[in-house]
């Protein structure tokens, strides 16, 4: 049974399609990253799953259960952090905790949600007004974990994180897979997703533009690394040599300096090889994995490209762990 299955999931709001024929499929045990652009219709398609918004057509069952009809089924096996949660600003974090545990009737130890969520005892017993965004952040994500879901949908999970807390949200969701939750997440901020998702699906304009590993996704769009070599001695021979090798293209020698673009991941090594068979000395390496901004803005035809943050998924190796294979 699949975790969430929609057929022509469409929300339109007058002239407005938010959410385009949806076809989605994400299987139980999953991480699923649920990428898009601001405005690309991922919170709506989250809150049709939840019943907060009626499609206007298609369906959509959740953990085998039909959205629209069997609502009421859904969720109390799914942990929710919602966009923009509001708290009760007088309220300790851990009435927070409580208050969802008794909603939910479920018997979780409130210490336990907390600690998970990485809230101290302390800042647990402050009201919830005086935390910052990344606290308030923490809070509802120990509120979705009560009842221990089956499924968790989170809304931006790392919004307002810091980096530790990015990477704790990270540590967390792979641990809630561990435990065999499916994890259905969204997310504008690609590095945070390829961290922890075993697939995503890239949401543009309401439609689903690619669905794939990461890795599919970078070859699907041909993007494979970028290779600097710096050589001994003049790049100009060496261009020459590793132009004709498989999946390199658009060699370019600029003095010491060659640099190819690896369209076949294998083509790396027969570069380092065939330059060493002609007797090129290299004397560095830098290999450059398609960026995943240049991913996220091919995709969605450069609408997420100011909403990546750390830049780009730089690989960079020098020619250390290869220049046994390279004989001076
Ligand atoms: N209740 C509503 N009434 C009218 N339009 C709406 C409503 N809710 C969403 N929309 C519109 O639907 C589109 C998709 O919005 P949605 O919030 O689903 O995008 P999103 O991908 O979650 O964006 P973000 O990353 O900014 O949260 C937007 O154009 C938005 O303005």
């Amino acid at each position: 049974m699949a975790a969430i299955d929609t057929t022509g999931l469409t929300k339109r709001y007058g002239q407005l399609t938010a959410v385009d024929d949806l076809d989605l499929t994400v299987e139980e045990g999953e991480v699923f990253g649920f990428l898009g652009p601001n405005g690309a219709g991922k919170s709506t398609t989250i809150n049709m799953l939840l019943d907060f918004a009626r499609p206007t057509a298609g369906s959509a069952t959740v953990l085998g259960y039909d959205i629209r009809d069997e609502a009421d089924a859904i969720s109390p096996r799914v942990g929710v952090l919602p966009e923009g949660f509001d708290i009760y600003p007088r309220l300790s974090g851990r009435r927070h905790i409580e208050f969802a545990i008794e909603t939910k009737a479920a018997d979780d130890d409130p210490a336990v949600l907390l600690d998970r969520v990485g809230l101290s005892a302390e800042d647990a017993a402050r009201p919830a007004g005086d935390y910052s965004k990344g606290m308030r952040q923490r809070l509802a994500t120990g509120m979705a974990l009560v009842g221990d879901p089956d499924l968790l949908i989170m809304d931006e999970p790392s919004s307002g994180l810091d980096p530790h807390g990015i990477r704790e949200m990270q540590e967390l969701v792979r641990t809630e897979a561990e435990r065999g939750t499916t994890v259905f997440f969204s997310s504008h901020i690609l590095e945070h997703v390829e961290a922890v998702c075993d697939r995503v699906g890239v949401l543009n304009e309401g439609a689903l533009v690619a669905v794939d590993t990461i890795e599919g996704l970078r070859e699907s769009i041909g993007g494979g690394a970028t290779m600097e070599l710096t050589l001994a001695d003049s790049a100009d021979p060496g261009a020459d040599v590793v132009d004709s090798i498989a999946g390199v293209s658009g060699v370019t020698a600029s003095g010491r300096t060659l640099e190819c673009t690896i369209t076949d991941p294998a083509a790396k090594a027969g570069v380092v090889t065939a330059l060493d068979d002609a007797g090129v000395t290299i004397r560095d390496m830098r290999i450059e994995d398609v960026s995943l901004e240049s991913l996220f803005t091919t995709l969605t035809n450069g609408e997420g490209q100011t909403e990546t943050e750390t830049g780009s998924a730089r690989e960079t190796a020098t020619a250390s762990a290869m220049e046994s294979e390279v004989a001076e």
